[in-house]
């Protein structure tokens, strides 16, 4: 599914003294069927612009399309079927699991919409995410924090959604864990044409997986960029001398500017530098 921001502004608490503007004319596309990174500071309106995408919030002003759903301030009436195609993960939904044992728990969902999954289907959804199928048995609390992290990923893909929007999916896992859950938003991409958009501070994880980066400062929109291109952007590449510790060092100071961390001795980033490097020379 197309989504589409039509100068989307939202303000928190309208007409309050705790009045925030958390999003400023905002106008963007993603397309269907792409990974869509979306970075910046802290504070910077990341998470009020991607529950713009389920409907959780409406805009204070503008639009949002998503497929043939369109999202106004007054809402819109398909609210529930909005919600059953945008799947949405919210940041350590772990902490979300509260039912008996994990079949219980992926079940929730879909009784809800009043939907019947077999059991087959359910075995399928768990080989998915990477789990084995005893553990549809246990208890949520008796699972490790990837395993329960997987289990919160299953329970919104039982509803078979077309665009998953996920706030830092990988937040406290280790670099395993991070990769093998990429790994399965890109295979459900390449495989199933789902639209994926996610919130991450990982520059890692924005050069391998996203076709397309949208950047938040204070409310705003700087991008969208494609990942490579935004690092190599010509007046960012100004303010660096063209040598690979000050490209590293450059890449680093760019986490204040948009929330993005680097790791020195991450391949990808020392790839990247080269490719700065690159580019710089010939311009
Ligand atoms: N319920 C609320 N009431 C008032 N202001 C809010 C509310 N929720 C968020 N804000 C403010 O809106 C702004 C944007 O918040 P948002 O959560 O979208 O940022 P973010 O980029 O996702 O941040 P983080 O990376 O820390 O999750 C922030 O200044 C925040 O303090």
């Amino acid at each position: 599914m197309d989504i589409s921001f039509n100068q989307v502004s939202f303000t928190y608490q309208k007409g309050t003294p705790f009045e925030h503007h958390a999003l400023h004319n905002v106008s963007t596309s993603i397309s269907s069927g792409t990974m869509t990174a979306v970075i910046g500071q802290t504070g910077s309106g990341k998470s009020t612009f991607i529950q713009h995408v389920n409907g959780l919030y409406y805009p204070t002003e503008g639009s949002v399309e998503v497929g043939d759903f369109t999202i106004t301030q007054d809402g819109l009436k398909s609210i529930k079927k909005l919600r059953q195609q945008v799947g949405m993960v919210f940041q350590y939904p772990e902490h979300q699991l509260f039912e008996e044992n994990v079949r219980q728990e992926l079940l929730f969902g879909p009784r809800n919409f009043g939907l019947e999954v077999s059991d087959s289907r359910l075995n399928e959804i768990f080989n998915m995410v990477g789990l084995p199928n005893e553990v549809l048995e246990k208890s949520p609390f008796e699972l490790s924090g990837g395993q329960k992290r997987r289990v919160a990923i299953a329970s919104v893909l039982v509803l078979e959604p077309k665009v998953l929007i996920l706030d830092e999916p990988t937040a406290g896992l280790d670099p395993a864990g991070k990769q093998q859950i990429m790994n399965l938003f890109k295979s459900l991409q390449v495989e199933k044409q789902m639209t994926v958009v996610w919130i991450t501070h990982d520059m890692t994880e924005v050069l391998t997986y996203a076709d397309n980066v949208i950047v938040f400062h204070e409310g705003k929109l700087m991008g969208p960029a494609a990942p490579k291109a935004l690092f190599r952007n010509k007046e960012l590449l100004a303010q660096t001398s063209l040598n690979k510790p000050s490209v590293l060092k450059f890449l680093d100071e760019l986490k204040d500017q948009i929330g993005v961390s680097i790791n020195y001795n991450d391949q990808s980033a020392i790839e990247l530098a080269d490719e700065i490097i690159k580019v710089g020379e010939k311009s």
